[in-house]
C-alpha cells in the first residue's frame, strides 16, 4: 500500500497510507485535512493512474505544491520524492519498491534492498475514515511506536539550535542515532572541492581499520540520493562484525551533498519505520545545512561589503615615493604571500592593506582585525572562532580567519599582540590550518596574511617582545608607507579632496583655500600624518561656514598645531553641534531675519522654527 509521510514545522509527523487516491486540503472532507488558512479548501490530490504510476495535482491553489523550490502543477510521484505544501512536508513511499529488492553487490556477503520492507505492525495507520489530521500535533496518541515519535519531533526541533555546519551535524549524528539506537555512525558532507570529510563521528574511528565502512554503500548512497538499508545475514556471526547498516543521503536539488551512515550488529534493527524516519530527519538537516550555509555566505558578503565601503574613499596618490609604493603593490598584489607594512600612525597602511586584497583579485572577503583593540582573553576565538562549550559562554563561531577564506586577513597593530598568541598564529602560516578553540578538527584554509605596525618591530623582535620567526613569515615583502612630511607634494591633492569629502558628507559648501594657506598646510611636520591633517581640515571646514580658508585661519589653529590624534578626536564636533552653528552664523549673517536665514541654510522657515527652539536660539 502506498503512503505518504506528512511533517508539519519539523515538530511531528504522521504515515498516512491511501489505496487509489489521496485528496489534500482544507475542507474536512479531504483524506489528509491540514488545518491552516494558507491552504486552499481543495489543495492537491495523489491519483493512482491506470499506468499504475502515482501522480501528483496542484488544484490551481493559491500557495501552490513545492517541488525541490519549485512550484509544480502535475508531477509523476516516484519512491522518497519530496513536495511541500504551504509548511507540511511530504515524502511519498510506494511499497512496490521493496518487491524488487536488489541485490547490489553479489561479493560482499550481504543482501540489501534499496528500498522499504512491508509495512509492519510498527507502521503509523491513520485511520482516513474517522479522523482526518485537523492538526498533526495532535494526532500523537494514535501513533503505535510512540518511542519513535516523540524522538523524531524533539530530534527535528533540536536541530534548529545550530549555529554552525559543526554544530548541526553533530546534532543531526545524535538524532539519528536515538531514532535507532544504532550502535555506531557518522555524518560526512562534501566541501567545496567535492570532497566527503567526516562532519560528525559516533563510537566510530575512521581511521581504525577494524571500523570498516561499507564504502560501496556510501558510494550508492552519494551517487542515487536513496536512502539503502542492509540486514545482516546469518553467515556473517561473529561478534564484532557489523551486521547491519542504514544509510541515507542529504539532498540538494536532488543531488546528495552528504550521507548520514549507521551501522550496528543487531540485523533486525533497521526497521522500515527507522529509514523513514531517519529519512526525515536527513530531509531537514539538509534544509538547515542549506540555510546555514546562506547565513554565513551572507555573514562574509556584508563583512566584506562593509569593509570596501569603508576603505571606497580615495587614496591620493600624487607624490613620487606614494606613485612607487602603489606600483609595488600593485605587482606584490598578485603573489599570494604574507606582507608586512611598515608606517607611522595615520599614514595611510590600512589603505595599503585594503589596495593589496583589491588588487589582487581574490574572491573571498577583506577582513580587518585590529590586534591592539582586542583584549587577550578573547583575540584567539576572534581569529580562530570558537566551538560551543570551549569556554563559558563560548558558542559555535567562526574566527576571523574563516571569514577570510579565499580572502585577505589584515592585522592591523600586529606588533601589539601577545606573545602568547604569537605562536598559533605562525602555525597556521606554517602549515595553513586551524582548528576553533575547544574542537579537535583541523580546517585547511586559503587566507592571504596581510600585517602592519607604527612600531619599531626590530628592536621588538631584539627585546624579546615580539617573535623574529613571525616576524619572518610575516614579510616575505615589507612594504613601507613614507610620513606625510616627506611627501610634501600630497598635501595640497590631501587638503582638496578632505574638503570636498567633508562638504558632501555634511551638506556644506565646499569652502577653497588661499595659496598662503596651502603653503603653510605644507610647511607643518604632521606627526599625526595624514590622519592629523584630516582632523585639522575638518575643523577648518566646520570654522569657516564655507567661507575662504585663509592663513589667518591657519594661524589661529596654529597653537593648537601639535593637536595630537587623540585631542582631535576630542574637539570632534557632533553633527548636532555643526548643524547648530550653522543655523547660529546663518541667523547672524541675515541680522535675524528668519526667513532670510531659511534660505541661506536651505531649509523651510517653520523647520527653522523647529530647530532654533531645540538649540535655543533666539533670532
Ligand atoms: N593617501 C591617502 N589618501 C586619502 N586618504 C588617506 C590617505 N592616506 C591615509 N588616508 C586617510 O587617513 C586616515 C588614516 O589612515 P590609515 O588608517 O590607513 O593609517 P594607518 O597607517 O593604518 O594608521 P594606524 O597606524 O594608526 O593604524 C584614514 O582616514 C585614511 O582614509
Amino acid at each position: 500500500m502506498p503512503s505518504v509521510i506528512v511533517s508539519q514545522d519539523a515538530q511531528n509527523y504522521r504515515v498516512v497510507e491511501f489505496t487509489a487516491s489521496l485528496t489534500i486540503g482544507r475542507d474536512s472532507d479531504n483524506d489528509i485535512v491540514l488545518a491552516s488558512p494558507q491552504v486552499s479548501r481543495r489543495h492537491a490530490s495523489i491519483v493512482h493512474r491506470e499506468d499504475n504510476e502515482f501522480m501528483l495535482f496542484d488544484h490551481e491553489s493559491t500557495n501552490g505544491v513545492w517541488l525541490d523550490n519549485q512550484r509544480v502543477t502535475g508531477v509523476r510521484l516516484q519512491h522518497g520524492m519530496s513536495f511541500r505544501i504551504v509548511n507540511y512536508f511530504f515524502t511519498f513511499i510506494d511499497e512496490r519498491h521493496d518487491s524488487r529488492p536488489s541485490r547490489v553487490f553479489s561479493d560482499s556477503g550481504a543482501s540489501y534492498s534499496t528500498g522499504r520492507q512491508p509495512m509492519t505492525d510498527e507502521t503509523i495507520l491513520f485511520n482516513l475514515e474517522s479522523e482526518p489530521i485537523a492538526d498533526i500535533r495532535t494526532e500523537r496518541e494514535d501513533v503505535s511506536e510512540a518511542g519513535s515519535i516523540t524522538p523524531i519531533s524533539q530530534q527535528l526541533q533540536e536541530l534548529q539550535r545550530a549555529d554552525s555546519e559543526t554544530g548541526l551535524g553533530e546534532l543531526l549524528l545524535a538524532g539519528a542515532l536515538q531514532l535507532t539506537k544504532a550502535q555506531r555512525g557518522f555524518l560526512a558532507l562534501l566541501n567545496d572541492k567535492g570532497e566527503l570529510l567526516y562532519t560528525a563521528t559516533h563510537s566510530f574511528d575512521p581511521r581504525n581499520e577494524s571500523h570498516e565502512v561499507r564504502q560501496e554503500v556510501v558510494h550508492q548512497v552519494m551517487d542515487l540520493g536513496r536512502s539503502i538499508r542492509i540486514a545482516g545475514t546469518a553467515k556473517e556471526t561473529r561478534k564484532d562484525r557489523v551486521r547491519s547498516v542504514l544509510a541515507v543521503p542529504l539532498l540538494r536539488e536532488n543531488k546528495a551533498i552528504g550521507c548520514l551512515y549507521l551501522d550496528d550488529c543487531c540485523s533486525t534493527i533497521f526497521t522500515a519505520l527507522r529509514q523513514s524516519s531517519l529519512e526525515i530527519l536527513a530531509l531537514h538537516g539538509a534544509v538547515l545545512l542549506d540555510n546555514l550555509a546562506n547565513r554565513q555566505r551572507l555573514q562574509r558578503e556584508r563583512e566584506s561589503l562593509q569593509s570596501r565601503l569603508a576603505t571606497q574613499d580615495e587614496t591620493i596618490v600624487r607624490s613620487d615615493k606614494m606613485v612607487k609604493l602603489y606600483e609595488d603593490i600593485r605587482t606584490i598584489a598578485a603573489i599570494n604571500v604574507p606582507v608586512f607594512i611598515l608606517g607611522e600612525a595615520g599614514s595611510g597602511k590600512e589603505l595599503v592593506a585594503a589596495a593589496l586584497h583589491t588588487f589582487s583579485s581574490r574572491k573571498g572577503a577583506y577582513i580587518p582585525i585590529n590586534c591592539s583593540a582586542i583584549p587577550e582573553g578573547i583575540f584567539e576565538s576572534e581569529l580562530f572562532g570558537s566551538k560551543k562549550g570551549a569556554y563559558h559562554e563560548a558558542v559555535d563561531k567562526p574566527g576571523k580567519l574563516e571569514l577570510a577564506e579565499g580572502g585577505t586577513l589584515f592585522l592591523d597593530e600586529v606588533a601589539d599582540m601577545a606573545l602568547t598568541l604569537q605562536p598559533k598564529l605562525l602555525r597556521f602560516l606554517e602549515n595553513g590550518e586551524i582548528s576553533r578553540l575547544g574542537d579537535t578538527r583541523s580546517r585547511r584554509l586559503d587566507v592571504r596574511v596581510v600585517a602592519a605596525t607604527n612600531r619599531d618591530v626590530t628592536t621588538m623582535i631584539q627585546e624579546n617582545l615580539f617573535r623574529d620567526d613571525l616576524f619572518q613569515r610575516l614579510s616575505c615583502f615589507t612594504l613601507k608607507v613614507p610620513p606625510l612630511r616627506e611627501r610634501e607634494e600630497d598635501i595640497e591633492p590631501l587638503t582638496r579632496y578632505f574638503l570636498r569629502k567633508f562638504s558632501r558628507e555634511y551638506n556644506w559648501p565646499e569652502p577653497r583655500t588661499t595659496d598662503g594657506a596651502l603653503q603653510l598646510l605644507a610647511q607643518y611636520q604632521w606627526p599625526g600624518n595624514v590622519r592629523e591633517l584630516r582632523n585639522v581640515l575638518l575643523r577648518l571646514a566646520v570654522q569657516s561656514q564655507g567661507r575662504v580658508i585663509t592663513e589667518r585661519d591657519i594661524h589661529s589653529l596654529s597653537d593648537e598645531f601639535n593637536i595630537t590624534d587623540q585631542a582631535a578626536i576630542e574637539v570632534f564636533p557632533s553633527l548636532e553641534e555643526v548643524e547648530k552653528q550653522h543655523i547660529k552664523a546663518a541667523l547672524e549673517r541675515s541680522s535675524g531675519n528668519i526667513s532670510d536665514a531659511a534660505l541661506l541654510v536651505g531649509i523651510a522657515r517653520s523647520t527653522l522654527y523647529q530647530k532654533m527652539k531645540k538649540y535655543k536660539l533666539s533670532a
